[in-house]
Formats: structure tokens, C-alpha cells, sequence
């Protein structure tokens, strides 16, 4: 019996005053399942996380959220419902801790977290408990990486939108950071849908990519169906 995504986008568009950067975007995306959002500078990947979060208005079409269509709900309703995103660049809190930048992540759900910290977090990062009275911004770019995943997860999101998640780290630290989105989508059942220009991690760690040029989708596959490299060539064109 085939599933019913947990995501579906249907003639999406968004736009920035009068200029439209995204023109009828239509995608779906499985529950368990990680999808891979690549592309040039500019083409828009960005502002589809935005819009599927609802920090960035929607200028047409519609946004469907585990069956629910959310395409008028404001972000923070749309993360109660279980949309969680890192933004790109992490955005933690520089002069906070690393227990009180998670802690700002349980407000997402409203009421159905209880105000602690789920211990999964914790298994995936275990260097965040180490670390957990620093302050954010003392940590590393993979630990600050960590911690904005972990603030993401808090609030037990079904669906997490990563923006550029190895964007800064060193190469050595690029494994753990797949390893824990690998995690979360396998054993945490958390979908993802991931911005990334690193192509090689996507093709290590997701099911599917979506090709995106000039604000409009040009290929949808299964990651098993095409090569990184081609897939490279074809939206370096
Ligand atoms: N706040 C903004 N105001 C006006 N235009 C914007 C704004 N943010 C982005 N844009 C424009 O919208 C288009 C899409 O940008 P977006 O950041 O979504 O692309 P991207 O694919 O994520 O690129 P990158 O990989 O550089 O983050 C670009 O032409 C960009 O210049």
C-alpha cells in the first residue's frame, strides 16, 4: 500500500516584492524518507524552506503538512504541527548555554512537550552534555552545528528542514553530522528535507533529490536512479 507523504507541495510560488523566486513547485516527500535539495547560488532553496516553515509568506499555490493544509498557518503553528527548521548559519545563541539554546526548542510543540529535554538528543550529540554549561558561542562550527540540530529536535518536530547543515565544517566532522541525519531519519522517524551544496552527502544520506534552477524544479529522482556526478553536471549548467 503506497504511503501518503508527509510533505506535498503544490504549485508553489513565493516571491520577494515583485520579484518571484519560486514558480510552481510541486513535490512530495515520504514519511521516513530524506530528500536532498540541490542547486546553484540564488535558485531559490533557501526560500522554499522558508516557505514551507512559513517564515517567508506564500505567494500561490499550497503547502500540505501531514495531511493538513497549512498553507495559512504562521510558522510558530506550523512548528506545533511539527515542522522544525536549522536555518542556514545555525543561528544559535551566542551568550546562552548550550542547555538553555535547547531549552528554546521546547516551546515549539506548545503544550505537548512536558519542559524536559528528550534524552535523544543527547544520545545523538553526546558531546553536547559535555558541553552543556559553555556558551554557544564558544563551541566549534560542527558543535554549534550540533546544537542548532538538537535545538531543531527539542520540540519532537515529524519533519526537519536543514539548511546547508555542513556548510563551514571541517571534513572530518561532515561524517558525524551524517551520521546523526541518518539517525534521526532512521530510528528518530523524523523526515528530512535537506538544502546542500556538499552533493556526495546528500547521495550518502538521502532517498531522493530535487533539482532546482532559476526558482523552478528541472529533476526529481530516487537517489539510486542517478549518479552524484551526473546529477552535479546537470545543475552546474
Ligand atoms: N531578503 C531578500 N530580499 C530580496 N531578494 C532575496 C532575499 N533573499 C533572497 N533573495 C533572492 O531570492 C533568490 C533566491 O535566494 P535563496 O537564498 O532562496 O537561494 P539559494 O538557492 O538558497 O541560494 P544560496 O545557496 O546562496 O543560499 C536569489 O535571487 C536571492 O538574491
Amino acid at each position: 500500500m503506497s504511503q501518503n507523504p508527509i510533505l506535498q507541495l503544490q504549485n508553489l510560488s513565493a516571491a520577494y516584492g515583485q520579484s518571484q523566486v519560486l514558480w510552481d513547485i510541486d513535490l512530495n516527500l515520504l514519511p521516513n524518507h530524506a530528500m536532498g535539495l540541490i542547486g546553484r547560488n540564488g535558485v531559490g532553496k533557501s526560500t522554499l524552506l522558508q516557505t514551507i516553515m512559513g517564515t517567508h509568506k506564500v505567494h500561490g499555490g499550497t503547502v500540505i503538512f501531514d495531511g493538513e493544509d497549512v498553507t495559512s498557518l504562521p510558522a510558530h503553528l506550523r512548528a506545533r504541527a511539527g515542522i522544525a527548521i536549522v536555518p542556514q548559519g545555525r543561528h544559535i545563541f551566542p551568550h546562552l548555554t548550550v542547555l538553555e539554546n535547547l531549552e528554546t526548542g521546547l516551546s515549539a510543540r506548545g503544550d505537548r512537550g512536558n519542559g524536559k529535554l528528550p534524552e535523544y538528543i543527547f544520545d545523538l550529540f553526546p558531546k553536547l552534555k559535555d558541553v552543556r554549561s559553555r556558551n554557544g558561542g564558544f563551541l566549534s562550527g560542527g558543535e554549534q552545528q550540533q546544537l542548532a540540530i538538537g535545538r531543531a529536535l527539542a520540540g519532537s518536530p515529524k519533519l526537519l528542514l536543514l539548511d546547508e547543515p555542513t556548510e563551514g565544517i571541517q571534513p572530518n566532522v561532515v561524517q558525524q553530522i551524517e551520521a546523526a541525519i541518518h539517525t534521526i531519519k532512521t530510528e528518530l522517524k523524523v523526515s528530512v528535507l535537506m538544502v546542500e551544496q556538499r552533493i556526495e552527502v546528500v547521495w550518502n544520506i538521502a532517498d531522493q533529490f530535487t533539482a532546482m534552477q532559476e526558482g523552478k524544479i528541472i529533476l526529481q529522482d530516487d537517489i539510486a536512479n542517478m549518479s552524484a556526478e551526473d546529477a552535479s553536471n546537470i545543475v552546474r549548467i
